[in-house]
């Protein structure tokens, strides 16, 4: 395989298959890849990819090793067309490449001389058909590949490289490698080719020569200037990579009148010519037929920025000047075999029925004629080869620029409206749940993403902090929203009747059932959502049974033989610390484990930010006026700010019960502070910034030392021994301290 793909280097730019021009490339895994039967090895994909995808065979490290071998000639035969592909003097070059190690450095134009006189003889016979020139292998495989058919049009003759190789090899007795140095890809092939395999051993590109100059640091221009060696006298071959070169050196005439003879060039031409010989449209004709509009713009030319008159005009000199210097025939002269076959190297492919390119067609969202756009971009030049080539896995159905163009808008509109909705639903939540603090913000994203989730959602925080609340939000803005939303607080049922709650019973089950049996908590929120409130109150019994239903994912009825699926979102919420609880043995670790998934423990009041205390309180003043149609009283500055100072032990719960209270019975329009109640009045703190530098070091301490008296009554729920405990001071020591601060209305 002469051109190779690399992995996981394309991007889907198609280029390669638009500079193909038998679509040898397949797509598979969105990768592009090279078909070896049908590839052409004109090279011009790996000139055309961005992404080095495509790697070329190259014979190097041959060449090194062979000009290294003592016991070895090694020979170079350069293209004609190195005059116009290198800057620096050609004899300089020569030179060049005599210093790298090639004894003899020969030129093709002395091969393409001779191959000049063979088309000559075979002009002058009468041609029964037309008949294609033979010295480019990328038109010699495109025939034998693609064109089967035209495999008799091929002149049998050998191309100048492969003559000039003979030459070579039978003129001298030693062992002798021979190197062909030039712009074309496919002469790596040709050498490989049937009846002339074996000839010239190794095909270099001018990039190739330029790569081992280097190496061996020898610079061109540094070298001194060397004669070619001549087995064969030259002249007109020279202009062989120029358009027309071979029939000028053939002495044949190209005069416009003359329709024996035509010279065609360039992949749209040459694809047109075999169609045309193809479908008897042309006559006996001899067709000098190149791929590259002269071998001068094949795929390795070095010096490609010039123009092409520039690089003819480089060879016309080039050949002017040689014609003074070259010798004349050498003394000797070698009969070489000029006649060559070519080998059908097409496989059949069965072609599609329309039925099944229409079918291609539709994937691609191609109903209608209109439809097939023929835009060219997949790299195929209608739809329908492009549908053929789908058809044979060699292309993807996705390869279609309007089609992807189609998708993508189709899918933008699908994330744009699928973004709406979730901005909506976060609006809705952000209105649920009130507070704008860094710790809410975290808690709405925590229930957006709980409610886009079917995983089991345990919630942690103190009484009254909202975990009821938010179970409620996961549930009405998740999948569920239309199924049953089941609330079960473990703590309020007595621990006996707990299970026949959650299961239900069959009637019978037990003394005191219902007729008819009872469905339980479980059932009742089969697609739905079951709430398990206060879940860390719940007896070891009960735990245990609740594993295995979250485990199972089935639940059986007391008294019952017959076990119900269950497909229940799970959301359980304790005021417990379960790590703790698991330490006294009160809770199982492998239940926790389990609930343990996606979890949120939310802050409670004291450690909100105070805006969020504010925001609170207007919300429930307004919610609660309307509930409970009471006018809906202001809340004066200083009252607001004793309420934000004030360290919430009961949490959300207890500023709301305040807030129905205070419009209940406040008789006045605005709520002062005076009409606060005591424990607000006691237990004020005055905010703990330390740092604050117009405070006096003793009234920060005080403040600090209150705020930590609080906490520890918080933490112990009002327990003062505990409390004490906590701080690790005398039950004594903290009387006195409540009292200092005046915090002694807290319950013992
Ligand atoms: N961030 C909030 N925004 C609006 N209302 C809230 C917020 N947090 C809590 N509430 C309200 O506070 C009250 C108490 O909340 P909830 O019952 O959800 O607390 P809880 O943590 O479940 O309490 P418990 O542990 O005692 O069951 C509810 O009326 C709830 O609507």
């Amino acid at each position: 395989m002469i051109i190779a793909s690399q992995d996981k280097k394309c991007k889907r730019c198609y280029c390669c298959v638009r500079h193909c021009p038998v679509n040898a490339i397949s797509f598979k895994g969105e990768q592009a890849n090279l078909i070896e039967e049908e590839c052409v090895s004109c090279g011009f994909c790996v000139k055309a990819c961005s992404q080095s995808n495509k790697v070329l065979k190259d014979f190097v490290i041959d060449v090194e090793t062979s000009l290294n071998n003592k016991n070895t000639k090694t020979v170079a035969l350069m293209a004609p067309s190195f005059v116009a592909s290198f800057k620096q003097d050609p004899f300089k070059l020569v030179g060049a490449l005599k210093k790298l190690g090639f004894s003899q450095v020969y030129e093709v134009a002395q091969g393409a001389e001779i191959v000049a006189q063979e088309y000559k003889r075979l002009y002058q016979k009468p041609l029964d058909k037309p008949i294609l020139t033979s010295p480019c292998p990328v038109v010699i495989n495109i025939v034998k590949k693609h064109y089967p058919k035209l495999i008799d049009n091929l002149a049998h003759i050998v191309s100048p490289m492969i003559a000039m190789a003979d030459l070579v090899k039978q003129s001298w007795d030693e062992q002798v490698e021979v190197v062909f140095i030039g712009p074309c890809v496919a002469k790596k092939s040709e050498i490989t080719h049937e009846s002339v395999d074996g000839k010239v051993d190794y095909a270099l590109l001018f990039s190739e020569l330029e790569g081992l100059l280097k190496k061996k640091k020898i610079n061109i221009e540094d070298c001194q200037k060397a004669p070619l060696d001549y087995l064969s006298e030259e002249y007109l071959g020279q202009l062989f990579p120029i358009s027309g070169g071979l029939l000028k050196a053939a002495n044949i005439d190209t005069d416009l009148l003359n329709n024996d003879v035509s010279v065609v060039e360039g992949k749209e031409e040459v694809l047109e010519t075999l169609n045309g010989i193809e479908n008897n449209e042309l006559k006996p004709a001899l067709i000098d037929i190149l791929y590259c509009k002269g071998c001068i713009n094949g795929p390795d030319f070095y010096d490609d920025k010039s123009t092409n008159q520039y690089k003819k005009n480089k060879v016309v000199n080039f050949a002017k000047e040689k014609k003074q210097k070259a010798p004349k025939s050498p003394d000797y002269y070698v009969e070489i075999d000029l006649s060559r076959e070519f080998r059908v190297l097409k496989k059949k492919k069965r072609f599609p029925s329309e039925k099944e390119i229409v079918r291609i067609l539709e994937y691609s969202e191609k109903f209608e004629k209109q439809d097939e756009l023929n835009c060219g971009a997949c790299g195929y030049e209608t739809c329908r080869d492009k549908a053929v080539a789908v058809y044979h896995g060699v292309a993807e159905v996705e390869m279609c620029l309007p089609y992807l163009l189609k998708l993508t808008e189709n899918r933008v509109t699908h994330y744009q409206k699928k973004a709406q909705n979730l901005l909506q639903l976060y609006n809705e939540i952000d209105q649920n749940i009130v507070g704008c603090s860094q710790s809410i913000l975290a808690a709405k994203n925590f229930v957006f993403k709980a409610s886009k989730s079917d995983s089991t959602v345990l919630l942690l925080g103190e009484s009254g902090t909202g975990k009821g609340l938010f179970a409620e939000t996961i549930h009405r803005f998740g999948e569920r929203k239309d199924k049953p939303f089941v609330k079960i607080n473990c703590s309020a049922i007595p621990h006996e009747l707990l299970e026949s709650e959650l299961f239900g019973y069959e009637e019978g089950a037990f003394t005191g059932a219902k007729k008819g049996g009872k469905i339980g908590k479980f059932e009742q929120a089969n697609k739905g959502t079951i709430f398990l409130d206060e879940i860390g109150d719940m007896s070891p019994v009960m735990q245990a049974k609740i594993l295995q239903v979250i485990q199972d994912k089935k639940v059986m009825r007391i008294g019952g033989d017959k076990s119900i699926k269950l497909d229940v979102k799970i959301i359980a919420a304790t005021n417990k610390d379960l790590k703790q609880e698991i330490n006294k043995g009160g809770f199982r670790e492998d239940l926790f484990y389990r609930l343990n998934v996606l979890t949120f423990t939310i802050p409670a009041l004291r450690q909100r930010h105070k805006d969020d205390i504010n925001l609170l309180i207007d919300s429930l003043k307004d919610k609660i006026s309307k509930e409970h149609k009471l006018p809906c009283k202001s809340i004066s500055a200083k009252a607001k700010e004793m309420l934000c100072n004030y360290s919430w032990p009961g949490n959300v719960r207890e500023l709301e019960n305040l807030l129905e209270r205070l419009l209940n019975l406040v008789e006045e329009d605005t709520i002062l502070p005076e009409h606060l109640p005591e424990s607000i009045w006691e237990n004020q703190s005055q905010g703990t910034n330390i740092t604050d530098p117009n405070k006096p070091l003793d009234e920060i301490l005080e403040r600090v030392e209150k705020e930590v008296l609080i906490n520890a009554l918080k933490r112990s729920n009002n327990n003062r021994t505990k409390a004490a405990k906590l701080l690790n001071i005398s039950r004594s020591n903290f009387y006195e301290k409540l009292k200092k601060y005046n915090l002694t209305t807290e319950k013992s």
